[in-house]
């Protein structure tokens, strides 16, 4: 229906070619880095291609698709890959293919909560005969489950929650009951038209006791009918901001029963006399979401930034605008420093977070092999680590997919620039998982204690904040100095924030109402912990990655770069703890733009080398080849509001007005 405008050689290739050709580093190598090693990057490819290739995983671009047909599709790609695509390939959860997953998943999917929280769910909580019995079952999607414990009323504070599961003896079965509308269930991602069970948590009552909040396995639907099973009321939530694919889903239960043996009871256990068995720590209810804080980061929010970094970067690179020097070709937006200053250290902060959470999920797997040991010491210390991680990685990542979004100018609004997709799907990411602020207040509840202890009492990373402030030797730029400077500070917030609250407590002020007046310094305390947090891990793992000079370099400026930024947007904070002067502040300021000048010629290889393939980024103005008018136009063309040359409403409705108008304008044109 319309005609093909076409470039021969479109200018915008051109330069992109040619920022590929002034890039100053084997960016191939730097993809290795990326992803762990060479033959890690071999795989990863393998995986994608295997994926991309799948006649079946092929659709249209998703901006053209309603909800309906973007659920639809993203049930039958999930339902394939999942029965067919991955053990037909011996992809098995836990192979080293597995790791790469994430990066080959189509666009849209859905089944995840299934994978990543309740098959983990059943591992975690059920004894060896209830994996044995569900595992196989979920695996092969012969059941498939929601992780069902947020409700309308609750979501952060759990110990509110209301869902009941009341143990009838005379048929040894819990009884599951919302006693009100706010009991309800919702959120759960694909609970609403997906699951025929979830894993509810709910509280156990057994002879009138309350025992808290327990994980139950609920069938809610008829495995040959899929109607929801009597007492069951189940469905779609309704559209939201994103994740259109996902049936996020509400359940309500009357009288829903269910045997004994379903509740899961690795931890706890009912008899059937009613007798309450406790075997473990009740914290370890909590063990879940420990799992998936640690483990969601990477593709739900680092994976994100990295892709939107990579649409703006590449955009920037090839967007011309205005003129640098007068009389001069109008320069490359990514020319200008203000635009460097917005897109870089978003880089930067890519590939922060990603060392770090490399660091965090090896101590959560050294954790996991202790509990199986019976050894739960480092529960605590993970739990604060993991929470404000998650918070800060989501927080830090959402507003950089917002820079990259709004550094793309009017382009950036447009969905077929791939960026509002990655924002509506990035944003959930600080509430899901656990709300941020209820999560930095849990890291700060936990600083807190330890601040009142002895260093020799404190797990050696956490005692720093016991032991005295150290002094920087030399310039606040060294990677060295870095690391004193946040540990100074996080100290120094977690010290003064827990005087504060001893102060208040010991003037008899309820200790509840000593946190709630503290909140505001306990959550910054909690993200200067995490902050150094990362900074050390990124240091560490820059200091010893093996890998050639340019890359070492790169690696360096863009840690200098990510300590600096942050230094620089909150100069306040580090002045007012006393950390920095105003000359240091100054320095880091200087220092920032020096670095951004200096990775610039890099900035589009640094993003080649995370390697996403167009398909996964459906985004027209961040292909590798850079032609971004003509994609634009091209997927214009595919708006179902383009399907004819006339719409019929849009005639329909404004017809009279135009019919007046084609009148008076034929009046006039008669007078002359
Ligand atoms: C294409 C892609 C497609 C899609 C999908 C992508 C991604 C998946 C998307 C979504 C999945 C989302 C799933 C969810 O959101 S599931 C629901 C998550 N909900 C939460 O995280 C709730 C947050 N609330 C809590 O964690 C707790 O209830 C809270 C700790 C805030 C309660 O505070 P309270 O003061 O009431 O604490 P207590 O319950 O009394 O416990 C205090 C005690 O326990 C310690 N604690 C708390 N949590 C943990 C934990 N997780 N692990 C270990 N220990 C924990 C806490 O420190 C206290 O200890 P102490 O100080 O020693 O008393
Ligand atoms: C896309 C998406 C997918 C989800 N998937 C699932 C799922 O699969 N399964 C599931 O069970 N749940 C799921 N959830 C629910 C999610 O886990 C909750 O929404 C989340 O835990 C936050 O709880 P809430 O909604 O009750 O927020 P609230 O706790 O009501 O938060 C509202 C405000 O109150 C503040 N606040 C709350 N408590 C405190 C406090 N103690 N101190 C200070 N401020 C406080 C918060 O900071 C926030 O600003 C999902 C949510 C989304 C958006």
């Amino acid at each position: 229906m319309f005609s093909t405008v076409k470039d021969d050689m479109s200018i915008e290739s051109t330069l992109i070619s040619k920022e590929r050709k002034n890039a100053k580093f084997p960016v191939e190598e730097l993809t290795n880095v990326w992803d762990g090693g060479k033959e890690e990057t071999e795989l990863r490819r393998k995986i994608v291609k295997l994926f991309e290739d799948d006649p079946v995983l092929k659709s249209p671009p998703i901006c053209t698709m309603t909800r309906e047909e973007r659920f639809t599709k993203a049930t039958r790609k999930s339902a394939y890959i999942y029965r067919n695509l991955i053990p037909n390939n011996g992809l098995h959860p836990g192979s080293r293919e597995f790791e790469h997953f994430s990066r080959a998943m189509p666009i849209e999917n859905n089944l995840l909560v299934h994978m990543i929280a309740f098959i983990p769910c059943i591992k975690s909580f059920g004894s060896q005969e209830q994996v044995a019995k569900w595992l196989p079952l979920a695996l092969n999607l012969n059941i498939i489950g929601a992780y069902a414990q947020t409700e309308l009323g609750h979501g952060s504070f759990l110990r509110g929650i209301e869902t009941e599961a009341t143990f009838d003896k005379k048929t040894q079965e819990f009884v599951i009951n919302c006693p009100k509308v706010s009991s309800m269930k919702w959120w759960p991602g694909d609970m609403g038209l997906n699951a025929n069970h979830a894993l509810v948590m709910a509280n156990l009552i057994i002879d009138g006791k309350e025992y808290g909040m327990h994980a139950f396995i609920v069938q809610i639907r008829d495995l040959s009918t899929h109607m929801p099973l009597p007492g069951v009321t189940v469905g779609d939530i309704g559209s939201k901001m994103g994740f259109e694919a996902i049936d996020n889903g509400f359940l309500y239960m009357k009288n829903v029963r269910i045997p004994r043996e379903n509740l899961l009871n690795k931890n706890s256990e009912v008899k059937p006399d009613g007798t309450y068995v406790k075997k473990a720590s009740d914290r370890l209810m909590y063990g879940s979401m420990v799992n998936l804080r640690v483990n969601l980061p990477k593709s739900q929010a680092i994976d994100v930034l990295a892709k939107a970094c990579t649409i703006a970067i590449r955009y920037s690179a090839v967007r011309r605008q205005g003129l640098l020097n007068p009389g001069g070709a109008e320069v490359a937006v990514l020319d200008y420093t203000l635009q460097q200053h917005k897109l870089i250290p978003q880089l930067a902060t890519v590939y922060a977070t990603k060392f770090a959470g490399e660091g965090i999920i090896k101590k959560h797997q050294a954790f996991l092999q202790n509990m199986a040991k019976g050894n739960i010491s480092d529960l605590a210390e993970i739990h604060a680590l993991s929470a404000s991680f998650k918070a800060s990685v989501s927080e830090q990542c959402t507003e950089g997919v917002e820079v990259c979004r709004r550094a793309c100018g009017g382009h950036g609004y447009s969905q077929a620039s791939g960026l509002p997709f990655l924002l509506c799907k990035i944003t959930p990411s600080c509430t899901y998982e656990g709300e941020n602020t209820v999560l930095y207040l849990q890291t700060a509840r936990y600083l807190v204690k330890c601040a009142s202890k002895q260093a020799a009492d404190l797990p050696e990373s956490i005692a720093f904040l016991v032991q005295p402030i150290q002094d920087m030797k030399g310039s606040i730029t060294s990677l060295d100095n870095l690391i004193i400077c946040f540990k100074n500070s996080a100290a120094l917030c977690v010290q003064g924030v827990s005087k504060k609250v001893n102060e208040m407590s010991n003037k008899g002020l309820a200790m509840h109402e000593v946190w709630n007046k503290s909140s505001v310094q306990l959550v910054k305390s909690a993200k200067m912990y995490v902050m150094q947090y990362i900074i050390g891990a990124f240091v560490s793992f820059v200091t010893e990655v093996k890998c050639s000079e340019p890359i070492k370099e790169i690696l360096q400026d863009l840690c200098c770069l990510y300590g600096l930024h942050y230094i620089n947007t909150h100069s306040g904070e580090f002045l007012k703890l006393g950390v920095l002067s105003a000359h240091h502040c100054t320095l880091a300021e200087e220092t920032e733009i020096q670095l951004l000048e200096k990775l610039r010629p890099n900035a589009v290889g640094i993003v080649d080398a995370f390697d996403f393939t167009d398909s996964s980024m459906e985004s027209c103005l961040g292909a590798y080849d850079g032609n971004v008018y003509e994609r634009l136009f091209d997927m214009a063309k595919l708006s179902p509001l383009n399907k004819e040359k006339v719409h019929q409403e849009s005639y329909r409705h404004l017809r009279p007005f135009l019919l007046e108008g084609r009148d008076i304008l034929e009046g006039v044109k008669s007078k002359n």
